[in-house]
């Protein structure tokens, strides 16, 4: 391939400069000439002497026989020739003395120039030397070794959930053999969900400094090219390469960009794309998981994935990388300011607490935003005062803007939740909730988790108003604690939620007497215009929503005595989700009756500085691993 290159340069090389000379060696006779008007050429121009004459445009240009050339102003072709014919003396016209060659390689300058820019560019899009221009599919796959640094899991923080996933693939690079002599699966593949800076590169680095095995990474986009096939060729490269460094990792950052579901691009089907995320499935299968070579990739957008690509033997593992929690922000952190000297009164805990809504890249910006501020003024410590500094910096740029709470909007959010977890509680019907949380995670500024969520077969009645119920209370707890007129927009996605079941309710489940067992859902597709709809009458219709509003009412109805009854708990929870952020179930029970969260102590023998409350609880307990993202213990109440 590098031949084919060289070659090519070469031959380019030469053509332009064999170019240049003719134009040089043109320009060179032209420089000998002499304007003459046109009388003198008439008076000079014989026979005898002259070697040849051009009519060249507007001018006539002529050769004398000793070597000298003249050029006249031609006041017409007509008589000029009429002159030349009779002094006997052929005439060319429009065509150059030196044409051939000359006039030949000159209109193929431009041209040739543009091939030379053509290949300037291809190699520089290669990244320079080895692909060569005749290599453009050749993997842009980049190695990163030791000489990067090494990254381990103690340089990843916050995100243990996803580490402990991840454990067993670096089990498996550490010792293919040992894996595969029992038979063991491993993953080919897995794919790292979470949002921007949350560390997912990060955390596929560390996996591959903990086996310590090469790391290759490339980013999805590096493989779409306007070309059709050079992408597939691209990702054929890449596994071949990896192959060969076996056993190792492969990080393709921003798989979405080769990933989208196919027929599902811009304007329709992309060939080019299509090819590559085809070739890509097919290498997938194509290798055997005891190879030793992993593929990781990284999304932010996991829906628009084809789901090939999510099939059994290509990434049928998911981690989700979330944005860390207090705890996790505290440890992120540390690590970040592992090599900053912090002053005397930098409590990171107190940081933690107040960057809710922080990614991982965010802390990490904030830590050295600090270290810059203190830089600036010349101290050698950094201190509290410039982490406040360094974080409104951060917080009022435009960027995390949305992402990051109020200190009000947290405290909207904490009292939301905590209604929906008492009433979900209370209910007996409701699956049991398992976790609370007021870190915005995707559109929602919080939300509360029960089990199971889905999958349920069959739904009964009852059970579906305490869901209503429990999806109303957010609603309920927000008028509750603020007044009607305080509520916010966060319960949008909690009545959409409610509308659909209880449409579903009345329109085909039968579960509202007055319309009675009578599927109005097939009725409702033909008011869209769908083939097989029924009309239904006006009434019917009024019928169905006034049904429908009848049964979310009385879910709203049901929450706002629930949490009325147990204010005291609502209120419990709430304070204790602000301050906590993240709460499991059994944590939610305890801080429901006034209990500290958690039973055990913290684990960074730092006791200094513990509330009271918690140091007085015993220590022996195990610390239990909530199921969220991330581990939660006690603050201290300072
Ligand atoms: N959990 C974490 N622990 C320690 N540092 C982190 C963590 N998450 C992010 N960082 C810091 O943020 C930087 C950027 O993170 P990284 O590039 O891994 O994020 P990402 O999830 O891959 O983001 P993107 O989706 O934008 O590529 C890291 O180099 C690291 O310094
Ligand atoms: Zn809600």
């Amino acid at each position: 391939m590098g031949n084919a290159r060289n070659v090519a340069f070469w031959v380019v090389l030469f053509l332009l400069i064999l170019a240049l000379f003719n134009l040089f060696s043109g320009d060179s006779s032209s420089l000998q000439s002499r304007d003459i008007s046109y009388s003198e050429f008439v008076a000079s121009v014989d026979a005898d002497q002259v070697a040849s004459v051009t009519l060249d445009g507007e001018k006539v240009r002529y050769t004398t026989k000793e070597g000298s050339s003249f050029v006249a102003v031609k006041p017409s072709d007509a008589e000029v020739t009429n002159l030349l014919i009779n002094k006997g003396i052929p005439v060319r016209a429009e065509s150059q003395e030196t044409s051939g060659l000359q006039a030949f390689l000159l209109s193929l300058l431009p041209f040739l120039l543009l091939i030379g820019v053509w290949i300037y560019f291809m190699n520089r899009m290669q990244g320079g030397g080895k692909g060569g221009a005749m290599g453009f599919g050749k993997s842009k796959a980049k190695m990163l070794t030791e000489k990067h640094g090494r990254v381990t899991f103690d340089d990843v923080a916050g995100i243990d959930e996803a580490k402990e996933e991840l454990e067993e693939i670096v089990e498996f690079l550490r010792n293919p053999q040992k894996f595969s002599r029992l038979g063991g699966k491993i993953p080919k593949g897995a794919l790292l969900v979470g949002p921007p800076g949350t560390g997912k590169t990060l955390l596929a680095r560390a996996i591959a400094g903990e086996a310590g095995v090469p790391f290759f990474t490339i980013s999805g986009s590096d493989f779409v090219e306007m070309f059709v096939g050079v992408g597939a060729s691209r990702v054929r490269d890449m596994f071949e390469q990896a192959k060969k460094n076996a056993p190792c990792i492969v990080f393709i950052d921003e798989i979405d960009a080769v990933g989208r579901h196919r027929g599902a691009g811009y304007g329709g089907g992309n060939d080019e794309r299509e090819q590559t995320l085809n070739q890509l499935l097919v290498e997938m299968d194509g290798f055997e998981s005891n190879e030793g070579v992993i593929i990781l990739a990284a999304t932010n957008r996991k829906d628009v994935l084809d789901p090939a690509l999510l099939r059994p033997g290509r990434f049928d593992r998911n981690v989700t990388v979330g944005n860390p929690d207090i705890k996790g922000r505290e440890k992120i952190l540390g690590v970040h300011a592992r090599k900053t000297p912090l002053g005397p009164d930098v409590d990171l805990r107190i940081i933690a607490r107040g960057t809710p809504g922080f990614s991982g890249a965010d802390l990490a910006n904030l830590v050295n935003e600090a270290a810059l501020t203190a830089a600036r003024v010349g101290r050698r410590f950094v201190t509290m005062e410039d982490f406040e500094f360094a974080k409104d910096k951060i917080m009022m740029g435009a960027e995390r803007r949305s992402m990051v709470m109020t200190q009000e909007q947290k405290e909207m959010t904490a009292y939301h939740e905590a209604g929906h977890a008492i009433v979900g509680i209370h209910l007996p019907k409701c699956d049991p909730v398992y976790k609370a949380t007021i870190i915005p995670r995707g559109g929602a500024l919080g939300m509360v988790m029960s089990l199971p969520e889905m999958d349920r077969l069959n739904m009964f009645k009852e059970e579906c108003h305490q869901r209503l119920a429990m999806a109303m209370a957010g609603k309920a707890a927000e008028i509750i604690k603020y007044g009607e007129d305080e509520v916010s927009n966060g319960p949008a996605g909690d009545i959409q939620q409610a509308s659909g079941l209880a449409r579903a309710m009345v329109m085909q489940w039968g579960m509202s007497d007055k319309v009675g067992n009578i599927d109005y859902q097939e009725a409702a597709a033909g008011y869209q215009g769908s083939t097989g709809g029924f009309s239904v009458s006006a009434a019917t219709k009024e019928m169905i929503e006034s049904e429908v509003k009848r049964l979310i009412d009385e879910g709203y109805e049901r929450a706002v005595g629930i949490i009325k009854d147990k204010g005291e708990e609502f209120e419990r929870l709430a304070q204790g989700l602000l301050e906590y952020e993240t709460l499991t179930g059994d944590e939610i029970k305890r801080v429901m009756n006034g209990e500290p969260p958690h039973a055990s102590d913290d684990d960074d023998g730092n006791d200094e500085g513990d509330a009271p409350s918690v140091t007085a609880i015993p220590k022996t307990k195990p610390r239990n691993k909530p199921s969220g993202d991330g581990g939660l213990e006690p603050e201290p109440t300072a």
